[in-house]
């Protein structure tokens, strides 16, 4: 797991090898525990390198072990072991330094790096914190403010912005490994005081308690409750302000609250659970590991309204050529203005630089002919797409990939228009679409396995969690959305406020309540789909609709021209139309007291625990019928759509795993609880998966599959 030869006469290589990052497992710290001590007795190795094998240096510690019993050497006396070694230790950094990994890196005494390898402490994405001595050492070499960055956003660095930062003392494009060799002989001798990040003063700002406070208040709001960045800002602090040993003996403590905490456990579950939904499989059999994606190198966008210009965006990010289409001219030229714009900030965001000429505009459908795939992005109205459909399928190759962005219409209904339906897959982005990293996409019972992996391979190029699912009323994210509001609009009726029932929500972790939500996308969007389904009835108040409960509440502020934030008038009051600063609107008071009286409804006290209870376990209860159905494969494709599409807060998991942590029988009773009381609410009526799972015994989420699969009666 580790091994150390000797090269070049008289520096001692330590390879690890535990593919395919080199996690820091039980076997690789005991690895490094005898290979160091080997090099350092050794008299014939003057000074060391370490490494890591097949080009990758460390991802850090085995986040696998994380959920059971730890074994093996710790980290912290190790690191401690190399930083205090007199002879040099040099890391030779390819691939990643992540976490635990760059810990290594910043115990050695010096780091030579690839340019383009990836550094960088995520721990607090994992709902941890670099406990290492990561906390400690890296403030103390960097600074507090640029330390703080680092470690509260986890964010990664290449190994160019790591030399400017000062966290590497050398950049190479040739062989790392050679470079550090090459490194470590010429040092041999010389003294290693000033390079033992330990004993170093940490460099702090000017006043250094107003900056820990400003620090502090800006990460507790950014964090919607997650604890690990808080516990980041805290560990650093104590580096500014105590001496080594007593900051790692709190970066200790604070590891410990973190590492036993249910916000760490749902972050590993994300963590995994976004590499699970990469391996997907469809109920036809279809599966990531027997389908090849088709090579796409030019793709047609057709509609340029924000879904279409965010798309082009993306597709021109991976470094695909994008042919953008618009049949009216003016509305062109407005896209291609706003598309350049949109490239250019984002571009100089990620520090990447733009290939010209990407992009090809035109007004005439036939631009696409030559395109491998198409995505199409105009209005959500059936009749158009279903024409755009048939005049694509004539007019591009026979084997181009025909995919739609529609975000509930039906995908079987479009393939039905072309010639070739198994090239026909949803592929559903959201808004802004270059910035959203979630994107559905969705299959039919005739999509082609080919298909759906090169939307799947497309999507993972424009660094996308892409999820695929089946083909249903509103895929998998906004069937669960429907119940989720239906229930808000419900509750509102029967006495809660939109403030009450957005700061129960944001309080969970949302970054926005539903109705602040629905404001910003606007009050119209969910209108029409409502008409779609004829579900409206202007100027009446009914509460009954398709034989079910139904709240026209929204339907009436649409007819009052409220449509949220770009009328200025929505659930809330806004200063100006497009102003993004919520007021409660005592208009809407009133209006909603005289629809209650008008209604018969009498007015109650609701406190955030029904909030909290009625709108998520009403969104789960529609996951568990999903899953049911075969619509989404497994509990983690409805969490990452939910963490990376929907904003459910990643520190709770995903609402599916989140159920699992309040307990499957505990949700399964407070559904029956409000089943009972409002009987006239289908979605609150408990999913027979969810009986099933309970009467299994509840088993862990990574079980769900099993059970879903397994033959049952449906009585
Ligand atoms: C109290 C005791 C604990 C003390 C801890 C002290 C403090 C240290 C903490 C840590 O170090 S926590 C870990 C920090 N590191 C990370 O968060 C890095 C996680 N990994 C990645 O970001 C990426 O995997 C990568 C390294 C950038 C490589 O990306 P790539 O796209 O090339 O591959 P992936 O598909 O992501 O991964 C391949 C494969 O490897 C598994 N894996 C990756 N990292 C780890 C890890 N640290 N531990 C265990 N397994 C890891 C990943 O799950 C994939 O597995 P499969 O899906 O193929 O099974």
């Amino acid at each position: 797991m580790a091994a150390l030869t000797r090269v070049s006469g008289s520096v001692g290589l330590i390879s690890l090898l535990n593919p395919p990052v080199n996690a820091l497992s039980a076997a690789v710290r005991q690895g490094i525990v005898d290979t160091v001590r080997r090099a350092v007795s050794d008299p014939q190795v003057k000074s060391v390198v370490i490494c890591g094998q097949n080009g990758v240096f460390c991802g850090g510690a085995d986040i696998k072990e994380f959920g059971g019993h730890m074994s093996g050497p710790p980290l912290v006396p190790i690191f401690n072991t190399i930083e205090a070694a007199d002879k040099p230790v040099v890391a030779a950094i390819e691939g990643s330094a992540l976490g635990g990994g760059l810990e290594l890196a910043l115990a050695c005494h010096y780091r030579i790096t690839q340019s383009k390898a990836r550094l960088g402490l995520p721990e607090v994405s994992l709902g941890l914190l670099p406990a290492a001595g990561g906390t400690q050492r890296l403030p103390r070499l960097i600074g507090v403010p640029a330390a703080l960055d680092l470690i509260t956003t986890g964010r990664h660095l290449t190994g160019a912005e790591a030399l400017k930062l000062g966290i590497v003392d050398q950049v190479t494009d040739q062989n790392t490994v050679e470079a550090a060799v090459k490194f470590a002989l010429s040092i041999v001798g010389q003294s290693l005081e000033s390079r033992r990040i330990s004993t170093l003063p940490c460099p702090c700002p000017a006043d250094i308690d107003a900056f820990f406070e400003g620090v502090m208040q800006r990460v507790k709001k950014s964090a919607h409750g997650a604890i690990a960045p808080v516990a980041c800002v805290q560990a650093v602090q104590a580096a500014a302000t105590l001496p080594f040993t007593q900051g790692m003996q709190r970066e200790q403590e604070l590891m410990a609250t973190l590492f036993g905490s249910g916000q760490a456990r749902a972050l590993q579950y994300c963590f995994f659970s976004q590499r699970v939904v990469s391996k997907w499989s469809s109920p036809s059999g279809s599966r990531w590991d027997t389908s090849k994606p088709k090579p796409v190198t030019k793709v047609g966008v057709i509609g340029l309204g924000t879904m279409g210009r965010g798309i082009t965006v993306a597709l021109a990010l991976a470094g695909l050529s994008v042919v953008a289409v618009e049949t009216q001219q003016q509305q062109m030229m407005a896209a291609q203005h706003a598309v350049s714009g949109m490239l250019e900030r984002t571009a100089r965001r990620r520090g990447v630089s733009l290939v010209g000429d990407q992009i090809r505009y035109s007004v005439e459908l036939e631009a696409v002919a030559d395109v491998e795939l198409v995505i199409e992005a105009v209005f959500e109205d059936m009749a158009l797409k279903e024409k755009l459909f048939k005049q694509l399928s004539t007019l591009c190759k026979a084997d181009t990939l025909l995919c739609s962005n529609t975000s509930s219409l039906d995908i079987d209904h479009l393939a039905s228009q072309t010639h070739s339906p198994q090239l026909v897959v949803g592929m559903h982005f959201f808004a802004p679409a270059h910035v959203m990293k979630l994107l559905e996409v969705v299959y039919g019972p005739r999509s082609a396995p080919q298909a759906v992996a090169t939307a799947m391979e497309l999507g993972k190029r424009m660094g996308k969690v892409s999820v695929a699912v089946g083909n249903c009323s509103g895929f998998v994210g906004n069937r669960m959305l429907m119940p989720y509001v239906e229930e808000a609009s419900f509750l509102v009726e029967e006495g809660a406020s939109p403030e009450i029932v957005d700061r129960a929500l944001e309080e969970f972790g949302f970054p926005m309540g539903v109705f602040r939500m629905s404001d910003l996308s606007g009050l119209d969007v969910g209108w029409k789909v409502r008409k779609a389904r004829g579900l409206v009835e202007p100027g009446q108040m009914s509460r009954v609709r398709q034989g079910r409960r139904y709240s026209p509440l929204g339907d009436l502020l649409c007819e009052q021209g409220r449509f949220g934030q770009k009328t200025g008038r929505g659930w809330y009051l806004y200063d100006s139309a497009g102003s993004r600063e919520a007021q409660p609107d005592p208009w809407l008071q009133s209006f909603l007291e005289e629809y209650r009286a008008r209604q018969g409804l009498v007015s109650r006290r609701i406190d955030s625990q029904e909030v909290l209870e009625r709108c998520l376990y009403a969104l789960i209860n529609e996951g568990f019928n999903i899953l049911q159905e075969g619509i989404a494969a497994g509990p983690e494709d409805i969490d990452m759509i939910y963490v990376f599409g929907y904003g459910f807060p990643r520190h709770r998991g995903g609402p599916m795993f989140y159920a699992s942590q309040v307990g499957l029988a505990q949700v399964l009773q407070r559904l029956e609880h409000y089943q009972q009381l409002h009987p006239d609410i289908p979605h609150l009526r408990p999913s027979s998966l969810l009986r099933r799972l309970v009467s299994s015994g509840s088993p862990r989420i990574q079980r769900w599959r099993e059970i879903i699969r397994m033959p049952h009666s449906s009585l």
